[in-house]
């Protein structure tokens, strides 16, 4: 699903230059869900934004679902990002003024759904991950574990192949991220790919395989021997 081989990137700074990816590979495969783990600093959210087609590379090859990036000029890359990658942020980045339903809606309108088939699909989406009784609620009245749920029913709800997980449990308590967690292991048992970026080890554990990044390159790739379930936590 996912193949990127020799990755760099650097960011300038003045006269200076950071470089911060030195050579990834990682080849992801239909069905896996990652977690990206590393310390602050690492190359974790440069990372991620490459593969969410939200920066470029320097330097190195990606190809997504066997069609290399680089080729795809900027309106064909935007129909491909929105068609194959849903992003999940460590801040939920809802509208406040819209209801929960709504926040769900909105990238389909933008996608082009008619109104009655977005409406259909946020509905489904949002019973999906356990909130049809608050759909008609805006975020301020929602919990933070709550908001992730209806941030997630968002990312899914163009039906993309990839979901892409910046700190999805990073603003929420214990507990929480592992319902959170739990809802995500769930949504990649239908089949679909997931990458997770966490600084949490226990986090990390609730995926199959874990990815370690030091200083830009890939240090560590394991499969989790002993994946952790909601219930075992
Ligand atoms: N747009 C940018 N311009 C300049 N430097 C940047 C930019 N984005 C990131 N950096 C730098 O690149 C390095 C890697 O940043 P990145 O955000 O990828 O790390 P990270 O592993 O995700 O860190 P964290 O866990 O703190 O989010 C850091 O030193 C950061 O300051």
């Amino acid at each position: 699903m996912i193949e990127i081989s020799n990755l760099h990137k650097s960011y300038k700074m003045g006269a200076n230059s950071l470089h911060v990816l030195k050579g990834i590979n990682l080849d992801i495969k239909e069905g896996e869900l990652v977690s990206i783990m590393g310390s602050s600093g690492s190359g974790k959210s440069t990372l991620l934004n490459i593969l969410g087609m939200l920066d470029e590379a320097d330097e190195g090859s990606y190809m997504l679902d066997g069609v290399p990036i680089k080729n795809l000029n900027e309106k064909k890359a935007a129909q491909y990002r929105n068609k194959f990658l849903g992003f999940i942020f460590q801040s939920f980045n809802l509208i406040s003024y819209k209801t929960a339903l709504d926040n769900v809606a909105l990238p389909l309108y933008y996608q082009g759904f008619p109104r009655n088939e977005r409406m259909d699909r946020a509905n489904s989406y949002l019973e999906k991950v356990g909130l049809a009784d608050w759909a008609g609620h805006l975020p301020n009245e929602l919990s933070g574990g709550q908001k992730q749920r209806v941030a997630i029913a968002r990312a899914l709800a163009s039906d993309p192949k990839v979901l892409l997980a910046d700190e999805p449990t990073g603003a929420l308590d214990t507990k929480t991220s592992y319902e959170v967690m739990d809802l995500i292991q769930k949504i990649n048992d239908d089949g679909r790919t997931i990458l997770v970026v966490t600084h949490e080890h226990d986090i990390a554990q609730m995926t199959k395989r874990i990815v370690n990044l030091k200083d830009g390159v890939i240090i560590e790739d394991t499969v989790v021997s002993q994946i952790r379930a909601m219930e075992n936590v």
